[in-house]
């Protein structure tokens, strides 16, 4: 986009508003007070800069302490050139003694850890604001390269950074306000994201209609297994909360068990080869609830049969070392363990382990955490961080495969179904109130639903709008 911008608006244009935006914050949020500006060599520095020089403006007592000096006629110089007040030396003592200390050291260019004398400095401020992110955090993965407790604001441009929405740098981030600055929207489109915030209006889930049958809502049938039934019921429930039209669950000799059950729920002890005749029945859940044994007996006919299916839990464990046996399978849904066990450590970059780990089966891959990420094995991502600590207990990964088991049989393509099942889920988690257990998420769904679409339409009519009014 940077690079785009400098052929058209210009960078200088870009950095002003910037600069400027960052005062803003800082204003909005902060009584006047003495103001440190740490300003590296990059552009980041440059914006440093201009908001040191707006505040200034605004009669705020600024300095800038320079980490080491611009580029010599780039866009960061011109910016430094334009900034006459004080500077001082880059210290920690400069930095102790200042009220608050805005990093403009590094932001997108970070490519390395910074140095102890960056560090000491940073770690000597008493209340800190980012120019687009903490100099030690990386936009692209939120790892971060030093310890320092978090930020009260960051500031950043255009579009948020994963960095910004990933642990562990989420953490350091504090508020993170995004800035407008007037990017020119070709140059965001020429720069082809691939990268999400996940939201409705990324997907839309089907709305009732009044002449809705349980089969256009689309059924949702599950493997069972004899020895966890738990994990297959609560799977089963959350699908049937989410709004399927039927869930059935394939449940052999253990039938009589599963009919004690819900009574809204179909239990069939057909064997699993004459089930899968019924075209349907497309959508099936593999895994919740199931051991090995049981997976290795239904798994591989579930996708000889070309059902759409969704591998969770005990299907991932089977095809723990080689995941090459899920290929075939539409969507999996490994939380952190079960990734690992499957296709090695993600390292520092879950966006592009996870993105090479759905491109490797063929298959949507939804890595549940606080923040989920969500690859299509074509490369688009999704980060899921409208959720709640709420969920974490025991079993709401089973709520989530039936929630996505519902919009998967009601239509949605596959990536579409994962990221809106995770909204759901985490919406549900957030109406929960405190310390839920995992049945009351069910309570939630069907409003979280409601919710989904109404957001979903509003922002296709504000869009729309706004077309109408350009157009105009
Ligand atoms: N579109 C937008 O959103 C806009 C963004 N803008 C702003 O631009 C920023 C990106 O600017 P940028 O590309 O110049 O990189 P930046 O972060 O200043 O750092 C690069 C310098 O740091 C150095 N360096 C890196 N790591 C280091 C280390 N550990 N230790 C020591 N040195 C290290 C690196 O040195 P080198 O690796 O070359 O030796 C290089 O000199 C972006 O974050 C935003 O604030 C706006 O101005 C306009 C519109
Ligand atoms: N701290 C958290 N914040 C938000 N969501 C969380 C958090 N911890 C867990 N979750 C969500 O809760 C669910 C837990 O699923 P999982 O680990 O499979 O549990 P189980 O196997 O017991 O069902 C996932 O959807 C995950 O994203
Ligand atoms: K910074």
């Amino acid at each position: 986009m940077d690079e785009m911008a400098g052929r058209s608006v210009g960078i200088i244009a870009l950095m002003e508003r910037a600069g400027w935006a960052v005062a803003r914050a800082i204003r909005a949020r902060f009584a006047p007070c003495r103001v440190l500006v740490l300003c590296g060599p990059g552009n980041n520095g440059g914006d440093g800069h201009v908001a040191a020089r707006y505040l200034e403006r605004a009669g705020w007592p600024v300095q800038v302490a320079l980490l080491a000096p611009p580029r010599e006629g780039g866009p960061a110089a011109e910016a430094a050139a334009r900034f006459s007040g004080r500077r001082v030396e880059f210290s920690a003592e400069n930095a102790a003694r200042a009220d608050l200390v805005v990093d403009a050291i590094f932001g997108a260019g970070l490519d390395r850890a910074p140095s102890d004398t960056v560090m000491a400095v940073l770690r000597a401020s008493r209340r800190l604001v980012a120019v687009d992110l903490p100099s030690f955090v990386n936009g692209l993965t939120g790892a971060v390269l030093a310890e320092r407790p978090p930020y009260e604001v960051s500031v950043t441009f255009v579009r948020p950074k994963p960095g910004h929405v990933l642990y562990p740098g989420r953490t350091l981030c504090g508020e993170v306000v995004c800035a407008d600055i007037g990017m020119p929207s070709d140059c965001i489109a020429h720069a082809q994201p691939r990268i999400f915030l996940n939201r409705p209006g990324l997907w839309s889930i089907p709305a009732m209609t009044a002449q809705d049958h349980k089969y256009s809502r689309g059924v949702v049938s599950l493997c069972a297994g004899r020895v966890m039934p738990g994990a297959t019921r609560l799977a089963a429930a959350g699908a049937r909360a989410s709004g399927a039209g039927l869930v059935r669950i394939s449940a052999g000799v253990s039938a009589e068990a599963y009919r004690l059950g819900a009574p809204g729920l179909v239990i069939d002890d057909a064997p699993l080869e004459a089930l899968l005749e019924d075209t349907r029945r497309n959508v099936w859940l593999c895994g919740p609830g199931l051991t090995p044994d049981e997976v290795e007996d239904t798994l591989p006919l579930l996708v000889a049969s070309k059902k759409c299916v969704l591998a969770d839990a005990g299907a991932l464990g089977w095809a723990a070392g080689a995941p090459e046996k899920l290929r075939g399978v539409s969507v999996i849904t490994p939380h952190i363990g079960e990734f690992t066990r499957l296709f090695g450590a993600p390292g520092d970059d879950l966006v592009c382990a996870v993105r090479s780990a759905a491109g490797r089966i063929g298959a949507v891959v939804l890595l549940k955490g606080a923040v989920s990420v969500i690859a299509a094995p074509d490369g688009r991502v999704a980060l899921n961080d409208h959720a709640s600590p709420a969920l974490a207990t025991a079993g709401s990964g089973d709520t989530l495969a039936g929630v996505i088991g519902t919009l998967l049989a009601a239509g949605m393509p596959h990536w579409d179904a994962a990221c809106a099942g995770a909204w759901l889920h985490g919406e549900a988690g957030l109406r929960a109130g405190n310390w839920p257990i995992v049945e009351a998420l069910d309570a939630h769904l069907g409003d979280a639903r409601a919710e989904a679409i109404d957001q979903a339409r509003r922002l296709s009519c504000e869009t729309d709008n706004l077309a109408v009014k350009r157009r105009a």
